[in-house]
């Protein structure tokens, strides 16, 4: 099938389960991604920062999602640029005609800029057949050093949130509950602030919001890359019974890269340290491919909800 827009997936999913938006940066990435869809049965979204774009090449990223398209004829796949940072970015991506979905991300912006900025987006990518992700918030990790009492003056304001959806039209938001990107996101116990989700999703019915830096760090592939020469240590995630409960409440989409990066970077790590005679890159990757498919099928399965929902 076609690329598909996230918009009818996010009203199939709303207040049930969620869609796995996934960032992809190569060709073993996809295929454990695509693999993992195919068996559950899935819906999902493959996400492409700025920094995949650069590293890749987006016309090398395009051809492959292609390929997948035909791998996978019968599942519903979306294309969403991740992060997008300007507006000639996402009219660069939407002047492909392939994405079919993209992300403003003014969230660093007074929030005038970030209403003015995500309307223009919004603008130019409706009218082409585009849906638009905004986010409104900061997503602030415990890198950034900002103590905790100041931590909830850069979660989501409710009130901003209704207020940001009508003036830009956007057709999901991104809402900063607690999470973080990257591998460090709580310093002691994890704690999403729910409260704030419940009041955010009671104000906008129906409308989806998503959840980013939503990795919850697997302690197995932490330990693996620790054990194998690595240096990860005082990684911790999102739990994964706290996503599971947010796709009850309003969030649809779940973004994940860095639970990918670990188990790609353990798997690797395993065959380096067990194999270290080993130089075929198809025996690292392979293996890294298949260590990717198992966990993005756990995340459908058990975390998302979304296994029998393409
Ligand atoms: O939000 C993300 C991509 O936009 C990824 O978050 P993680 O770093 O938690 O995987
Ligand atoms: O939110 C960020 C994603 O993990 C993408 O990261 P990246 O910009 O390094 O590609
Ligand atoms: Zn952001
Ligand atoms: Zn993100």
């Amino acid at each position: 099938m076609p690329l598909v827009s996230s918009k009818g997936m996010f009203e199939k999913a709303y207040g049930k389960y969620a869609i796995g938006a996934f960032n992809v940066n190569n060709m073993e990435i996809l295929q454990g991604v695509i693999e993992a869809a195919k068996e559950e049965r899935a819906p999902v979204i493959l996400q492409i920062s700025a920094g995949a774009r650069k590293y890749a090449k987006q016309v090398y990223l395009i051809k492959l999602i292609q390929a997948a398209l035909e791998d996978a004829p019968d599942i519903p796949i979306c294309v969403h640029l991740d992060h997008g940072d300007s507006f000639e970015l996402c009219k660069a991506v939407i002047d492909t005609g392939f994405f079919t979905s993209v992300m403003i991300d003014g969230s660093h912006l007074p929030f005038e800029e970030n209403v003015k900025l995500t309307k223009q987006v919004v603008d130019y990518a409706h009218p082409r057949g585009v849906v638009v992700e905004g986010e409104l918030g900061r997503l602030v990790g415990i890198e950034e050093h900002v103590v905790v009492s100041e931590r909830e003056a850069f979660m989501t304001d409710s009130d901003k949130a209704v207020e940001f959806v009508e003036r830009t039209n956007v057709d999901s938001l991104a809402i900063a509950i607690g999470t973080s990107h990257g591998a460090y996101k709580f310093k002691g116990e994890a704690k999403l602030d729910f409260d704030r989700l419940r009041e955010i999703a009671n104000r906008l019915p129906n409308f989806p919001l998503v959840l980013h830096g939503a990795s919850s760090v697997l302690p197995e592939f932490v330990e693996k890359i620790n054990k194998y020469g690595g240096k990860v240590e005082g990684a911790q995630g999102v739990p994964e019974d706290m996503i599971r409960k947010a796709t009850t409440m309003g969030i649809c989409k779940v973004n994940i890269d860095t639970d990918l990066r670990l188990a790609m970077t353990a798997t690797i790590r395993e065959v380096f340290a067990l194999h270290p005679e080993e130089f075929d890159p198809r025996k690292y990757l392979g293996p890294a491919r298949e260590a990717i498919k198992q966990l993005v099928k756990h995340k459908m399965r058990n975390v998302l909800g979304c296994s029998g929902q393409a």
